[in-house]
């Protein structure tokens, strides 16, 4: 961003003045791009927030829909389509103080015009990066499951807001000093310091926008899936709480598309199955039944970083649409692979913790619940919470009893 021009001194030859209105260009112009580009940072990171994403499921297909209320995506919006004025502002306000050559009083006059304009323009850009640093610390304490301080991307989002209004709130303060004040003094510093903030938050809003590194790749799928509209002028009528992405909830074309889930058929009474519950050695993704839906257990953030989990999600993917389902410890999300359902039992909120107990029975309970809405009449899963969550082999066969006691489905845990 080129350096801010300092707006008092009012040059006299045609190319200075030529200067100093091209330097008020480029400053304006660069002002718009980077903070629009932290704006569009900002309403993607929103997006990929726990909270901000709605999933209604229905037979055939999901709906994901931004939760943010009118009011907050209007704020946004009005600031992003606000920023164009501003630098409208600057640029006139440059143009009206250094390009007039009229008699020594309108001069004067018009000088002073078009210095209260940049000064005015330059305030509003400051009060845009502040109003920007704001939202950062409300959507992450509103939308989000962690504490503040355990957010990366906010830190991330906090640096370069400071490097922007570091840029701002120096280029005010030469804006709006005397040409005698003693900054002019230390103007170097700033010239040195100023490319610093500028190479910074070029380096970062490149690798985050250009690399990608800000969001993972499910992050950036959640995002585009929700925002159907790219930046640009339509961006102002993009509505988030308005627009609902279907997506089928059968897989994608490269896996066998699902029938619909068989209906619980009434069983006539002798053929009406029993709760069972049996253990067999073997692995569970090859020595299974086919058509059984298997289960294992989750942490609330989806890492799946070790473990059965780390297989689960390798094979099958979606974590896109378990994001999405939004379910809480205690809840079980699912997934429809290779015409059987996978079920995600959430036992605890963070990878690193441990599963409550009765967070444990909990989930079997919903998952029992699931199994009988689904028409689930086999599952087959590892011995759950017995390897990384610690819980003995005891407690979760008595847990699965408990829970599945009275269905009609058939249980069996494969041990390797
Ligand atoms: N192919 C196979 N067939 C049959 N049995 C198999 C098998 N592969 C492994 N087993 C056995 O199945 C038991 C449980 O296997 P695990 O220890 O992984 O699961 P768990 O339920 O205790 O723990 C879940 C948390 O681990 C992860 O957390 P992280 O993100 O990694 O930190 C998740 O996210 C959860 O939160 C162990 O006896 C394994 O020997």
């Amino acid at each position: 961003m080129p350096s801010t021009f300092s707006y008092n001194t009012n040059p006299t030859n045609k190319d200075s003045i030529g200067l100093a209105i091209s330097s008020g260009i480029f400053t304006a112009g660069a002002f718009f791009i980077i903070i629009l580009a932290i704006y569009i940072l900002l309403e993607d990171w929103i997006l990929t927030l726990t909270n901000t994403i709605q999933v209604t499921v229905s037979n055939s297909t999901s709906q994901r829909r931004s939760k943010l209320t009118n009011y907050e995506q209007c704020t946004l919006k009005t600031v992003e389509c606000l920023l164009p004025a501003f630098s409208t502002l600057f640029v006139a306000g440059s143009i009206k103080e250094f390009s007039t050559n009229e008699s020594d009083y309108v001069m004067d006059s018009s000088i002073a015009k078009g210095d209260t304009i940049i000064k005015f323009s330059m305030i509003c850009f400051l009060c845009s990066v502040s109003l920007y640093m704001l939202f950062v610390t409300y959507f992450a304490v509103k939308y989000s499951n962690k504490p503040i301080h355990k957010q990366l991307k906010v830190l991330v989002l906090y640096i370069v807001g400071a490097l922007l209004l570091i840029e701002l709130v120096y280029g005010t303060f030469m804006i709006f000093s005397p040409p005698t004040d003693k900054i002019y003094k230390y103007s170097w510093v700033f010239y040195l310091f100023e490319s610093l903030p500028e190479v910074l938050i070029v380096v970062i809003l490149g690798g985050v926008i250009l690399g990608e590194w800000f969001f993972e790749d499910e992050d950036l799928e959640l995002v585009d899936s929700i925002k159907t509209i790219s930046i640009g002028l339509n961006n102002f009528f993009f509505k988030m709480s308005d627009t609902a992405y279907s997506y089928p909830s059968t897989p994608p074309p490269q896996e066998t598309p699902a029938p619909p889930p068989t209906p619980a058929t009434p069983l006539s009474s002798s053929t009406i199955e029993k709760f069972t519950f049996t253990e067999r050695q073997g692995d569970l993704f090859t020595d299974a039944s086919p058509t059984d839906a298997l289960a294992h257990c989750v942490s609330q953030d989806l890492r799946m970083g070790k473990g059965i989990a780390d297989i689960f999600k390798k094979k099958y993917g979606g974590l896109n649409e378990l994001k999405a389902q939004q379910c809480k410890v205690g809840q079980v999300a699912y997934l429809r692979r290779d015409n059987r359902y996978i079920f995600y039992l959430i036992t605890k909120y963070y990878v690193y913790d441990k599963p409550n107990p009765k967070d444990f029975e909990t989930s079997l309970v919903e998952l029992r619940k699931l199994c009988e809405k689904l028409g689930v009449r086999g599952l087959s899963v590892p011995r759950i919470g017995t390897g990384l969550d610690g819980l003995s082999l005891s407690f979760v066969k008595n847990a699965i009893n408990d829970a599945f006691e009275g269905s009609n489905i058939r249980v069996t845990m494969f041990y390797l």
